[in-house]
């Protein structure tokens, strides 16, 4: 008898033990009985005795002969349950495709095949001279055995049934054989362009150091062929038969992507993503972990695919906050590469035009080798900024006299204007039209946020409020605005600005639906509109040869964001905005509204670039001590009650006064309400990540015990990225 340890995917942070007659390797999937349930769980170790054996139950059933979770990802499952303090159960599930957790086979099924019978062995093909298709398809198979798939691609079914019928061939089933390293066969190692020098020396700096752990930052200006020494390192790891696996932001991965590796390489390139079928997923994961693919692509939890031959991983555009999931298990997908290059012993790349500044820092202090590409490829020019300050201007629609006369300017040259709205849900500040003073709590030195269900302003620091003023309260100008316009009033009003120029507005709503994203991309790009409107969609690494102007309407919410990422997150939007202009032989300009032009991080950005931006931004970050220079968690809580969940975090902040660790709040969530519950949220800081997850990890249990942590929910995001 052994007794085994069992990941169940259930919202607990613990293992499960249960009996069975024999040893089974972790990785192992099992069927339990948990409750008045049966569930699919994962083995995780073992032992040959226990304290208390009275109420332990017996494996019902294995369900694997070989594990579907090899060592590499059951030591990244033991990382990811410690790191973010999540159930064990729920991690492995996440790591598996929804077929495995639900208990299907691992292996694929057998196929059905083609083979000829003695009597077919010994016909002579030249016998059936009458029917020709049938004695091609005999002497095919008195050849070699055939996948029927094969065959019925070349011969028709009625073809095989008559030569079936004749007793000359016959199906038989056989176990799935894979082919690992078929991409080997097809690799094409085509024409591809001279590198510059800086994209020579980043393929070089990767290439020799295949086969060991290398975490490199690629900081590559837009445009500056970062996608071209990605390929070039894949077709060394590629013709050395390793495995490539690259993640890509949600709305970054577009056919055109995809068909950019396929056409470059002749091979087939696996695509992961939200929207496909249990089925396909299975089938790559499978394919994957065989050695059959080269080339797996896929969005956040594309880093689960397992590989048989892994040689690199890559994270493209390692900033963009897709890669955090923001419920259930909430990992970084980033963070999860760097964990899990180092156990493959692989080379990394993240590569950004704006690193986030976490791995900025990694790279400045030598965690990470550095490379760069300063200069846009193929004789491109670097888009130029500038601020427009609309203090005192007539607005229309969101839009000052002096953008609309550049729109107009830009469109009768025939070329196309984008028009940037930021949407991303971040609550507006309070500012004075007139002299841009903006309302800000004087205990945080932050600008309250305005809440108009209550009609008051809130610091989202220390959840202090206060009425809203009708007057400014430096000039005492009456005039205060919001910022923020959305797209859709946008939209309206700029068909009747410019009733000429055909528009087309892209945001998440309108780009629901299979491939319309892609349609209105190809239309962009066969000139059919003139004037893009969206929101930060439009910014994701699109390729738009004919945008010449980017406007972007508002970017002083984002300066006073309750959020401290909130201008890291602004410099790379627009930074990565301005690089959708001027990407071919036209050079491109852009401008940003604001009633804020002498502020330093817009100056600093505009002037100076996003390089020079983040590392400033970095040692604010260094003096503040916020992260990257301290860790942080957030444990949120909701209830239809407000008071429940306020009451379940002020108990968790008791339980958590701990020397060395940093409380804030608890306070209400950025957004306060939604779906009908109120959302509140404490926030834990330490210098020392050690120290917090460690004190984390003993008061987890507590705060499991609270009587009221049953009535609400809550849930605990280590590294959080969104406070909202
Ligand atoms: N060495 C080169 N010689 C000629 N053309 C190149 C070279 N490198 C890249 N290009 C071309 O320059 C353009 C931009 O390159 P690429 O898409 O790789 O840049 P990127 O840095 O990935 O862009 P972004 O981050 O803005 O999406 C592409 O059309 C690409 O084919
Ligand atoms: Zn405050």
């Amino acid at each position: 008898m052994v007794y085994l340890d069992v990941a169940v995917p259930v919202p607990l942070r613990q293992t499960f033990t249960y009996t069975h007659n024999e040893a089974l390797s972790p990785g192992v999937r099992v069927s339990v009985p948990f409750g008045k349930r049966h569930l699919v769980g994962v083995v995780v170790g073992q032992h040959n005795s226990v304290e208390q054996t009275a109420r332990l139950k017996a494996v019902d059933k294995v369900l694997d002969t070989t594990p579907v979770l090899d060592d590499v990802s059951m030591s990244l499952g033991r990382w990811l349950w410690q790191y973010y303090h999540h159930a064990p159960g729920e991690v492995l599930h996440t790591a598996l495709p929804v077929k495995l957790r639900k208990g299907e086979p691992a292996e694929p099924p057998p196929q059905n095949w083609y083979r000829v019978s003695a009597n077919g062995a010994q016909t002579d093909a030249g016998e059936l001279a009458r029917a020709p298709r049938q004695q091609a398809c005999l002497a095919h198979l008195q050849e070699a055995p055939l996948p029927a798939g094969e065959l019925k691609q070349r011969y028709s079914p009625a073809i095989l049934k008559a030569l079936d019928e004749r007793g000359l061939i016959e199906a038989f089933e056989q176990a799935y054989q894979p082919k690992p390293r078929v991409w080997l066969q097809t690799l094409k190692l085509s024409e591809k362009p001279r590198p510059d020098p800086q994209q020579a020396v980043a393929i070089a700096a990767i290439n020799q150091r295949a086969g060991e752990f290398a975490p490199f930052l690629l900081e590559g200006v837009t445009g500056s062929g970062k996608t071209e020494v990605y390929l070039q390192a894949i077709e060394t790891t590629l013709s050395a038969g390793r495995q490539v696996l690259i993640l890509v932001p949600e709305i970054g991965l577009t056919p055109q992507t995809v068909s950019r590796f396929e056409q470059r390489f002749g091979i087939e390139v696996a695509v992961l993503h939200s929207q496909i079928t249990d089925t396909a997923r299975l089938t790559i994961w499978q394919q994957a972990r065989a050695g059959e693919l080269g080339i797996i692509i896929g969005t956040r939890s594309a880093i689960f695919t397992p590989l048989k031959f892994p040689g690199m991983l890559i994270v493209d555009e390692e900033h963009d906050e897709s890669f955090k999931q923001q419920d259930g298990l909430r990992y970084h997908a980033r963070d999860l590469a760097v964990m899990r290059a180092r156990k493959e012993n692989i080379p990394l790349v993240l590569g950004s035009a704006t690193p986030s500044l976490e791995t900025l820092n990694n790279a400045l202090s030598k965690r990470y080798q550095h490379l760069h590409l300063t200069q846009r490829a193929a004789g491109a020019v670097a888009t130029m900024q500038h601020l427009l300050d609309v203090r005192d201007q007539p607005i229309r629609f969101g839009l000052a006299e002096g953008t609309l006369a550049l729109m107009r300017q830009h469109l009768s040259q025939g070329n196309q204007v984008l028009v940037f709205v930021n949407r991303r849900g971040y609550a507006p500040a309070l500012l004075c039209h007139h002299c841009g003073h903006t309302e800000t709590c004087q205990r945080c030195e932050r600008p309250y946020t305005v809440h108009r269900t209550h009609q008051r302003l809130q610091c989202h620091h220390c959840a202090s409020t206060r009425p809203v003023p009708s007057k400014c309260q430096s000039c005492g100008a009456g005039e205060l605005v919001t910022a923020g316009v959305g797209t859709e009033q946008l939209e309206q009003g700029l068909s009747q600005l410019f009733p000429d120029a055909a528009q087309v507005r892209i945001d998440s709503d309108s780009v629901r639906g299979k491939d319309k994203l892609q349609t209105m991309l190809n239309k962009i790009n066969h000139q059919q509109y003139q004037l893009l409107i969206g929101t930060q969609i439009l910014s994701k690494g699109h390729h738009f040869p004919h945008v010449t102007l980017v406007v972007v309407l508002d970017c002083d919410g984002a300066l006073f964001s309750a959020d401290f990422r909130a201008p890291e997150k602004l410099a790379q939007l627009v930074t990565q905005l301005a690089g959708r202009a001027g990407r071919a032989s036209k050079p491109g300009e852009m401008w940003l509204q604001t009633h804020n032009p002498g502020h330093p991080l817009l100056q600093d950005l505009v002037n100076n670039g996003y390089a020079h931006f983040a590392r400033h931004a970095l040692l604010e970050r260094k003096m503040a001590q916020l992260p990257p220079f301290c860790a942080q968690v957030v444990i949120r809580a909701e209830a239809i009650e407000g008071d429940l969940a306020w009451r379940f975090l002020n108990q968790t902040q008791a339980i958590l006064q701990i020397d060395g660790l940093q409380l804030i709040g608890p306070m209400p969530g950025l957004i306060e309400k939604r779906q009908g519950r109120f959302r509140f949220m404490l926030v834990l800081q330490s210098p020392q990540r050690q120290h917090l997850h460690q004190q984390l990890r003993l008061a987890l249990p507590h705060i499991s015990a609270l009587p009221d942590a049953a009535r609400v929910r809550w849930s605990c995001d280590i590294d959080p990225t969104d406070f909202s």
